[in-house]
């Protein structure tokens, strides 16, 4: 599907004969409208009416759209057209709700005061007992100061928050954990380390989200040494894990030697910079990368990354390409070589669509809303809560690639992200992982920046 980020429903009168709906929906086709779900809603002896969803990749293209069925013959009316994505959204999606009834005074006490002081009090006593007579060990913060939501930028925590209550909500579904989205009101990385640690008793792990790069480094390892839960942040490890599943499964597919193979990483923000790290400690012996920060590049290059200065030299010798730049539409077509694997992972538009990518030469290609880190975030933290980890290792996440790419179906980049299976089965793996067992990763200081042949994937 090309570039369709409009979602509609169209709530059509459709005549009661034969045909009718084809002629409807040939008429969206041909109008560039792609047809989700077709509902119907209600069915009369001359009229049937259906809801039916469109995705449409601007404004223009609805408008020409409508006019299109407005112009069909024969009875076709449209009711309403509403926005279905806004809409689910109102009242945002997430609430605290009680796992106890409180319908009685024998159930308020019991909940409540006076009842209530006695839990205190044996928890005063003993705090680990907290892991059982509250939430606390099966919730996790979702933090975030709003400085990089998706590829939007620095949009602030509010603007933020329905992608927070998305991560929560994911959490609860994928992993049954509770996930507290917590906004913060500053990007200070000594206020946030001491917010996080403040708040932090109330929470088993901490969720770093879409907080921008380079603050998000120091404050992600600050927090990793000063508190005693799990922290990740998402963007960098969530996406790594992911991706690298992403990239096994390609070279499973290809028969290729991942570690022999040249992956080339444009964008080393927080995403970008991880992936490089994760490749590099997996055994990668050839990665490149490229920013249109010169610091951002130097910083790869202190852990033993190369750099190059142009995005067409990084495809010229790469035959993994990965792309998190925030920047819709920055690779052309013209750059990519037959036979490489293009993830292009910017959200919620990728650097260049997978059907182009595709059309260009690319023998694999996927963008954000596959290779997405809801495969790993949710499943790495019911494994790090169930094994009672205080922390999360490099050895887990790579564990938790494994697991991901167990789960691939042959040909396929990453499994269904709804695949229960699949957070199963990332947990244990990540639950299974000798948390005394991670040494420090060297990488090697490898680098070829000369065009070469592309033969691995053609
Ligand atoms: N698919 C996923 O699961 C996933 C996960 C995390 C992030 N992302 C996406 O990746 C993107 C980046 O996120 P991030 O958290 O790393 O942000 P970030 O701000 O930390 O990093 C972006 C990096 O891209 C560089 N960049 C920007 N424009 C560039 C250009 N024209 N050429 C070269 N480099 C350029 C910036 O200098 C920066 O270093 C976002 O769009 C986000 O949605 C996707
Ligand atoms: O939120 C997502 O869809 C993935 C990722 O965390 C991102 O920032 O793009
Ligand atoms: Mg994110």
């Amino acid at each position: 599907m090309a570039n369709k980020h409009i979602i509609r429903t169209l709530m059509v009168e459709i005549p009661s004969v034969p045909g009718s709906l084809g002629k409807l929906t040939t008429v969206i086709g041909l109008a560039g409208g792609d047809i989700g779900e077709v509902e119907t809603i209600q069915v009369g002896p001359n009229y049937t009416t259906r809801n039916i969803t469109v995705q449409v990749e601007h404004e223009k293209q609805l408008s020409e759209l409508l006019e299109a069925v407005h112009q069909l013959e024969g009875g076709f009316r449209i009711h309403t057209v509403s926005d279905e994505v806004l809409r689910s959204h109102e009242g945002g999606k997430i609430q605290m709700k009680s796992k106890m009834p409180i319908e009685s005074l024998a159930d308020l006490r019991r909940v409540y005061t006076p009842g209530v002081a006695d839990v205190c009090r044996v928890i005063e006593e003993e705090p680990e007992k907290a892991g059982i007579y509250t939430s606390i060990g099966n919730t996790v913060a979702i933090v975030t100061d709003g400085t990089a939501i998706l590829g939007l930028g620095d949009i602030g925590p509010v603007a933020g928050m329905p992608v927070m209550e998305g991560k929560s909500a994911l959490f609860d579904q994928l992993a049954g954990i509770n996930g507290v989205p917590i906004l913060l009101n500053t990007k200070d990385p000594d206020q946030i380390v001491q917010t996080v640690k403040s708040i932090s008793l109330g929470f088993s792990g901490i969720l770093l989200e879409d907080i921008a790069s380079p603050h998000c480094f120091e404050v992600e390892e600050r927090l990793k040494r000063e508190l005693d839960i799990p922290v990740m942040h998402d963007d960098q490890h969530g996406t790594a894990v992911v991706t690298l599943s992403a990239v096994i499964s390609a070279c499973k597919s290809a028969g290729v030697d991942l570690r022999k193979a040249r992956v080339g990483q444009i964008g080393l923000g927080a995403a970008g910079l991880a992936i490089c790290r994760m490749m590099m400690a997996y055994g990668v012996k050839n990665v490149i990368g490229t920013d249109k920060s010169q610091i951002a590049m130097t910083r790869l290059e202190n852990y033993g990354g190369c750099s190059v200065d142009s995005i067409e030299k990084l495809m010229e010798c790469s035959d993994i390409v990965i792309a998190t730049t925030g920047i819709p539409g920055l690779i052309k077509k013209e750059w990519v070589r037959q036979g490489q694997v293009i993830l292009a992972l910017s959200n919620p538009k990728p650097e260049i669509e997978p059907e182009e990518a595709l059309q260009a030469g690319a023998v694999y290609a996927a963008d954000g809303r596959s290779v997405n880190n809801v495969l790993g975030f949710p499943g790495i933290f019911r494994g790090v809560l169930n094994a009672g980890f205080n922390e999360i290792t490099h050895s887990m996440l790579v564990a938790a690639a494994e697991a991901i790419a167990a789960c691939t179906k042959p040909g396929d980049l990453v499994p269904h992200p709804l695949d229960s299976n699949v957070h199963k089965m990332v947990a244990k793996a990540v639950e299974n992982v000798d948390s005394l067992s991670d040494k420090e990763v060297k990488h090697p200081k490898i680098c070829i920046q000369r065009k070469v042949p592309l033969k691995s994937f053609a």
